[in-house]
Order: structure tokens, then sequence, then C-alpha cells
């Protein structure tokens, strides 16, 4: 048997981690601003245990732009180097200086410390055939270097006479990067990554005004305390980010320390149109770097629609989608938001319920998509997710919660199952009759007219198992819970028979089943409802899937029941003109459909045609009649 160390030539892997490394370009003024920022940090971290004697200044970073000499350099006034920890830092890939930083003052503010991998330095090789670095330790006495290298293996080491402390990498763009010598691009990365980093940093280029003020603010609201926070703090930062004129509805200040690191505010937006709900995003920070606003997997699905901050160390920088799936920590930073969020809302509700329920209309979106995907959320959500009762006018409106609604409801609504079953409304304007109908007999009809709430229906009907849900107009009042009580209508077994039998009706694209009941004589002569099931499976064949043309070629399913109870088929039964007696049935079968808003095309005409001809019945002859 043999055993050996695999060779790593490093002429090989050094092209392969340029190129490689980060598909973004871009991010190289990100890395080499953050080791500029660690080194400022390290620098005060230092002077205040004494370890960096004489005056620390203003520690600011420079960003100079020279188009002529197709330049970018990037300045500090941090810890610098000395050559042999050029040596060590620079020329040895992937020795971090900055693990090696935190484990030695650890304790000390190491949180602060962007620095992980030690791979950073290089991205500036993906722009620059060239980089210089020059550089002068804080400690006394250590001369200052001067160290360059073109992006091979072999470099240049030699003292210079650089007399300030800190360091300055010099760039020399290649041409393929030429884009990053316009300063507007520059400035666009800059105001992307660097907006809220701790160090105050300056864009230098000859078009800009000497006294322009940093391109960052460097005392961002989310890493303030929130007591040290007012309302208008909070939506004057949700304006900075995103520049709003629209307040957010409210905002939750993130802040753990145990057993990760998270900072940051998220915020609930107003939503006007759902589909402007993506276009804003969450930004990820690390250590107040931007890293990415693709968020998808450290936050929850659900909450994706909201805004903000979320800053966490323990997020790696260079993070990458399989990267983060696979990292414990991201899974407990989501679950602590989805519990974080939770509370405030279960907090808002207790505390102040009017004012919740006045947010519901945007709230509700993220409640319910909250409860669809997420069972821990579900839970929570059960105790705070509202119901709005439909037949209250726009001025009031009245919000039960499931328990409420299972209260108000325990006698009438409950099914011969013992199931609570909820009525509801898409429309409450086309399915008004079918309302009236409900609460005539004492029913609760709730709303549910948003674009989320087909699927809500469908997923709580499974989650939540002792419910079901009955659209108004799936069955007649009678129906509508279904105790399984008998309904005798007042008419013969012959006479049922022959209403039945003029109710035989053949209408273009739409399958009809009769039934006669004996109604209350106050209910209509004739309703029409549509079946729950197969009423679902066509609105969702609107949508999409695979079943989706399937569904939405066959016919509407209509049920007609026959109230037999009135009196208008007593009155009719005794005519013995067949002929009119088939156009009334058919008249009143056609106003049950159009009541449900299905009556179209031909049967509509029909319908219109054989109304004029009942009006002027035996005085004149108008239009065709079928
Ligand atoms: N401007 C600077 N001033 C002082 N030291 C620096 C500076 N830039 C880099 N260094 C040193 O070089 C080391 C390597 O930097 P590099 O960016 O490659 O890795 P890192 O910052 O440690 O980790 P990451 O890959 O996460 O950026 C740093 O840890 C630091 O010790």
């Amino acid at each position: 048997m043999q055993k050996g160390t695999i060779q790593v030539q490093t002429e090989n892997i050094f092209p392969i981690i340029k190129k490689f490394l980060y598909s973004d370009h871009d991010i190289f003024l990100r890395e080499l601003i953050s080791n500029a920022v660690d080194a400022s940090q390290k620098l005060k971290t230092l002077s205040s245990i004494g370890e960096a004697k004489g005056e620390v200044g203003e520690l600011l970073i420079e960003v100079k732009l020279d188009e002529e000499a197709k330049t970018i350099t990037i300045s500090d006034r941090g810890i610098g180097m000395s050559a042999a920890e050029v040596e060590k830092y620079l020329n040895q890939v992937a020795f971090s200086g900055a693990e090696e930083f935190v484990k030695k003052y650890k304790g000390q503010n190491e949180n602060a410390i962007i620095g992980k991998f030690g791979l950073g330095f290089y991205s500036a090789f993906m722009v620059s055939d060239k980089v210089e670095v020059f550089t002068k330790s804080f400690k006394e006495d250590t001369p200052a270097v001067r160290w360059e290298c073109d992006g091979s293996p072999e470099y240049m080491l030699e003292e210079t006479n650089k007399t300030d402390r800190g360091t300055d990498i010099v760039l020399y763009i290649n041409e393929e990067s030429a884009e990053f010598l316009d300063p507007e691009r520059i400035r666009g990365i800059l105001l992307r990554f660097c907006r809220f980093l701790p160090v105050p940093i300056y864009f230098r280029h000859k078009n800009e005004e000497a006294d322009a003020p940093p391109i960052n603010n460097t005392q961002p609201a989310w890493k303030k305390k929130p007591s040290e926070l007012s309302a208008e703090d909070y939506q004057n930062f949700y304006k900075e980010l995103y520049q709003y004129n629209e307040p957010p509805l409210f905002w939750i200040h993130l802040n753990v320390d145990y057993p990760f690191n998270l900072t940051g505010i998220l915020y609930f937006p107003k939503i006007k149109q759902s589909y402007e709900i993506q276009k804003d995003k969450i930004q990820l920070y690390s250590n107040q770097v931007f890293v990415t606003d693709e968020v998808k997997d450290i936050v929850p699905e659900f909450l994706m629609l909201l805004h903000g901050v979320i800053d966490s160390p323990d997020i790696p920088l260079n993070v990458s989608r399989s990267y983060l799936q696979g990292d414990p920590n991201v899974k407990k930073i989501n679950n602590h938001i989805t519990k974080k969020v939770a509370d405030k809302l279960e907090e808002l509700f207790n505390k102040e319920r009017k004012e919740f329920e006045g947010k519901w209309d945007s709230l509700g979106l993220f409640v319910k998509y909250g409860m669809m995907t997420d069972d821990k959320f579900m839970e929570r959500g059960n105790k705070f997710h509202l119901f709005e009762i439909a037949g209250y006018g726009e001025g009031e409106k009245k919000f039960y919660t499931l328990d409420e609604l299972r209260m108000a409801t325990e006698t009438l609504q409950k099914n011969k199952d013992g199931k609570l079953v909820i009525l509801y409304t898409t429309d409450t304007v086309q399915q008004d009759a079918y309302i009236r109908g409900a609460e005539a007999k004492g029913y609760i009809v709730v709303k549910m007219d948003t674009l989320i709430d087909p699927s809500f229906v469908n997923q709580m009907e499974s989650k939540w198992s002792d419910v079901t849900f009955n659209r108004v107009d799936a069955d007649i009042a009678d129906n509508l819970i279904d105790k399984q009580e008998n309904l005798d209508s007042i008419l013969s077994k012959d006479d049922e028979a022959a209403l039945k039998g003029l109710f035989d009706i053949k209408m273009t694209g739409l399958s009809m089943t009769v039934e006669v009941k004996g109604l209350s004589t106050e209910a209509p002569p004739v309703v029409a409802t549509r079946p729950e099931f197969m009423r679902r499976m066509k609105d969702m064949a609107s949508m999409s899937g695979p079943m989706a043309s399937f569904y939405a070629n066959m016919p509407d399913e209509v049920t007609l029941t026959v109230n037999g109870n009135h009196p208008i088929y007593q009155q009719l039964l005794k005519n013995d003109d067949k002929a009119k007696q088939e156009k009334v049935v058919h008249n009143l079968a056609d106003l049950a459909l159009l009541s449900q808003g299905l009556l179209k095309g031909s049967n509509l005409t029909s319908f219109i045609n054989r109304s004029v001809d009942l009006m002027g019945a035996g005085e004149a002859e108008v239009g065709s009649v079928k």
C-alpha cells in the first residue's frame, strides 16, 4: 500500500482562483474596502487596549480613480503591514490574517472583523494586470514596504518611503475590465456594497468636489439600540433604504447575539398591488458590508415580501446558494426570524387590535402566505389570522379570529360530522343574493376575495382538521351546512315529476342537474348553485397545472334547486298552455343562472327574446322565440 500527499501546483491553482472565486467581478472593490475597514477596526481595537501607541486620528478610506493612469487606489489609515506580514498574509493564499487576529484578540470586538478566508485580496487580480501595495505598519520603527505582483505566483517586495501609517492598494485595471474606469460604475458599486460600512469612505475623482461627503452612513439604524430610535428614525431609515414616500406599516428590530449574531430591521410594507411586492427586497449584510438581496435561503419564503436589512457576521461574505443551504446557522437564523415576526404580530394583535385590523388588507397576505408555507408559523398565526365578515359597509368592518368564528357559529354552522363549515364569498356584489340567503338563516359569511385566498382555503382545509369551507353559492342556503335533513315539498309526486320534466332544459356550455325541494315560500323559485369541488377545479384550471386544460374545457356544472313550495308553481301547473309553461320555467332557470353570472352568449340572447315575448304574450310577436 502506498500513501502520499497530492501535490498542488500554485501555478495551476492561481488562475483558477482568479477566474472562479467570484463570478461577480464587481466584488473586488467590496473585498478590498472590507480589508481597509478591517485594518481600521483592528487599529481601533489595538489602540483601545494600549497596544497601538500614538494618535489614531481620523480613520477614513479613500477610493481614487485615475482614468488616465488606468488605476484605482484604495487607501486606509489602518494598522498597515510590516514586510514579514506582507509575506505572511499576501503571499500565502488562504492564510487569513483576519482569522488569526480574531483568535488572538478574542472578546475584543472581534465580530467587527469582516475577513475570514484569506482569499478576498486576490479578487483584485480579476480586474487588474498588476497590483501594487504600499503599506506602513502602526508599529514604530517598522519600514514601509512596496509589494508588487502581476498575478503570477512571482512577486516583488522592497522597502519604500511611505511615511504615514496605513495601506494603499493600487490596481492597474486590465483591458477586459475597462468598465471599472467609469466613475459612475465605481460610484454605483460603492453605493451598492459599502453604503453602511462603519468607516467613512470618500470617492475621489477629478470630477468630484474635494469636500464631497463620504458615500456611506457609518451608523445605520439597525446597528443602534431600539431604545435610541424614534418612530421617525425608523421611517427615515426606510426612506434611506428604498427612497419611498409611503411609510411602512410597522417594523421589527432584530437583535440576537446567541447562538448566532444577527441584527437588522424588517419592515412590513403597505401593499397596494400584489404584483408590486417583489420590487424591493430585504438586503443581507455581513458586518455592514452588503452581501446580496437574494435572501431566499436565509429568510423564510413568506417573509420575502418584507423589506429591510439583515446583518449577520455568521453569514459568510462570499455566499453562494449551495453553501447557504447547507449552513446550519442559516437554518437557525431562518427559524429565529419566523419566530420574531410571529411574536411581533401577536403582540400587535393583543395590544392594538383595532390598529391591527386596520392593517389587515396588507398584513393578511403575509399571514396567510406564512400559514400556508410554514407549519410553525401557522400554529402562531391561528391566533391572529383574521376573517373579515361580509355584510358590513366600507366604513365599518368586522373581523373574527378562527376561535371567535367558531364560537359565533357554534350552534348553526356545524355539519353532520361536527365540522365547522366556514361560508365564504369571493365577490360580495355578485354573490349578494346568496349572502343574504345565508344571513337570513343566521349564518356568518366571511370574505375570501384576495388573490391568495383560493389556495389558502384549500390548504387550511387540510391543515385545520375540523373545518371545511363552502362558498356561499355552492348550494342553496338550506343545504350549505350539510345536516342531512330532508326537505319535502308540498307538491304531489306527480306534480314534482311534471315540474322536473319542465326543467329538463338543455343549454350550451352548461351541465345542469335539477332537483325539487320544499324550501320556504319566501325563498326564490329556483336557485342555481355550483358544486364546491367542481368550481374549485375550474378556478384552479384558470391558473395553471397539468390538469388545467382538462378542467378548463369541462362544461360549467350547475345544480338547479327548484323550490316546490313557491306559490308560482301551483299556478303554473294548473295552466294548460304547455308552451307558456315551458317558457316561464325556462325564464325562471335563466334568472337563477343570471344571478350566478352563468348566463352568457346565445343563452342570454334567448332569455331576452323570451322575456319580451312573455311580456307581450298574446298581443304581438316580437323577435324570434325559441
Ligand atoms: N488594507 C490592509 N491593511 C492591513 N492588512 C491587510 C490589508 N489588506 C489585507 N490585509 C491582510 O491580508 C490578509 C489577507 O487578506 P484577504 O482579503 O485575502 O483575506 P481576509 O480578509 O482575511 O479574508 P476574506 O477572504 O474573507 O476577505 C488579511 O487578513 C490582512 O491580515
